[in-house]
């Protein structure tokens, strides 16, 4: 008689955390709300199990995030773990988006210190590539893929008042009287990142004390990790925009990491209307998420995948899985 899931998760979750110095490692999301995000929380959960990746999914979901998109998240296989918001202190401060100011709650998860290293994914995020791998980038960095500074969302910057980014350096040099160049500057909705009591305090506290800017959390997250920040290639987050603003930096076939962020490309309400909506790549893209997200054969609890999951999970933990017989 195989085991029962929970017992192998585990005996491999233990393993896991024996390899890992006795903790274990796991991607992570954010939920805000009761709206439709959860759908992007759900493909996103699909398509890690289709990379086959032997991570689980946990989801740091806010108070207002229903029990009935708790208990979808949870039948998929994800590890809901309710957080606290964290709001910046008050100020005038116009945000790119207005809702950007719950994404300061994000900060949260570095107080998952459970686990030894975390990849987090924004809900708007899928995964076409298994990115495993990334958990063994050395330790003591934060790793993230650098943003673009071409759209109107940054129209209040000297960067995109001069045509510069970062994404293209020698296009538009900085200029000399603007003092020293920007630092690089990633885009937060995906990074490499190790929990941590004492960097998780001292964020919080840091949070209070810094006047909130248009990227909110974002802006903060680079100021912060200033000195810890190393770039990893676009492939780990495609940001949409480059597909227009630098396609010289991209090759659509390569990229692993695809992040529906431009505005109008949230595939779970793509209608095309948008500006840059109607492109053949995005379709293709928005199309890809579709195809993950309607694939039954990608659910949690479907029995095709409960024996390949207990097999990568007894892999994992360096156990042969052998499926018992059926009785038939
Ligand atoms: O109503 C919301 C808005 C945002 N988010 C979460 O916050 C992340 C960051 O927001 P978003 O991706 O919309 O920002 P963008 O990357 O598009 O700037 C999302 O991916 C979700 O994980 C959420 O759960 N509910
Ligand atoms: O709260 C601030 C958000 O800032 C970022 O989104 C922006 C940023 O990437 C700009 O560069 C783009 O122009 C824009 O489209 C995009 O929405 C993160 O993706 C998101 O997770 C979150 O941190
Ligand atoms: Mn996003």
């Amino acid at each position: 008689m195989a085991p029962d899931i929970t017992t192998v998760a585990a005996n491999v979750t233990d393993a896991q955390g024996k390899a890992s110095g006795g903790r274990c490692r796991a991607y992570v999301t954010f939920l805000a709300g009761n709206g439709d995000y959860v759908k992007g929380v759900v493909g996103l959960a699909k398509g890690l199990r289709k990379v086959k990746s032997l991570y689980p999914l946990v989801v740091a979901v806010l108070p207002d995030v229903p029990q009935e998109h708790r208990k979808i998240l949870t039948s998929q296989g994800c590890i809901v773990r309710e957080i606290e918001p964290v709001y910046p202190p008050k100020n005038q401060t116009q945000f790119a988006m207005a809702y950007y100011v719950i994404n300061y709650s994000k900060l949260r998860i570095w107080e998952f210190v459970e686990y030894s290293k975390m990849i987090y994914l924004d809900g708007d995020i899928q995964v076409f590539d298994n990115i495993d791998h990334l958990f063994d980038l050395p330790n003591d960095y934060f790793y993230a893929v650098m943003d673009c500074f071409c759209e109107a969302t940054w129209g209040h910057t000297k960067q995109y008042q001069i045509g510069y980014c970062q994404q293209c350096p020698d296009k538009v040099q900085w200029p000399s009287d603007f003092g020293p160049k920007p630092p690089l500057y990633f885009n937060a909705g995906m990074f490499v990142y190790e929990p941590n009591l004492a960097t998780y305090r001292d964020l919080l506290q840091t949070v209070q004390v810094t006047k909130p800017t248009s990227f909110a959390e974002q802006d903060f997250l680079n100021m912060y990790f200033k000195d810890k920040y190393r770039p990893i290639p676009n492939v780990y987050n495609l940001v949409l925009a480059m597909l227009w603003r630098h396609p010289e930096n991209v090759e659509l076939d390569k990229v692993k990491v695809v992040h529906y962020c431009a505005a109008g490309s949230k595939p779970w309400r793509y209608t095309g209307k948008e500006e840059n909506m109607e492109r053949e790549d995005i379709k293709m893209l928005v199309k890809k998420w579709w195809d993950i997200y309607e694939d039954e054969s990608l659910d949690y609890n479907n029995p095709v995948n409960v024996d390949k999951f207990t097999a990568a999970l007894l892999e994992a933990g360096g156990i042969k899985f052998v499926p018992a017989p059926s009785a038939a």
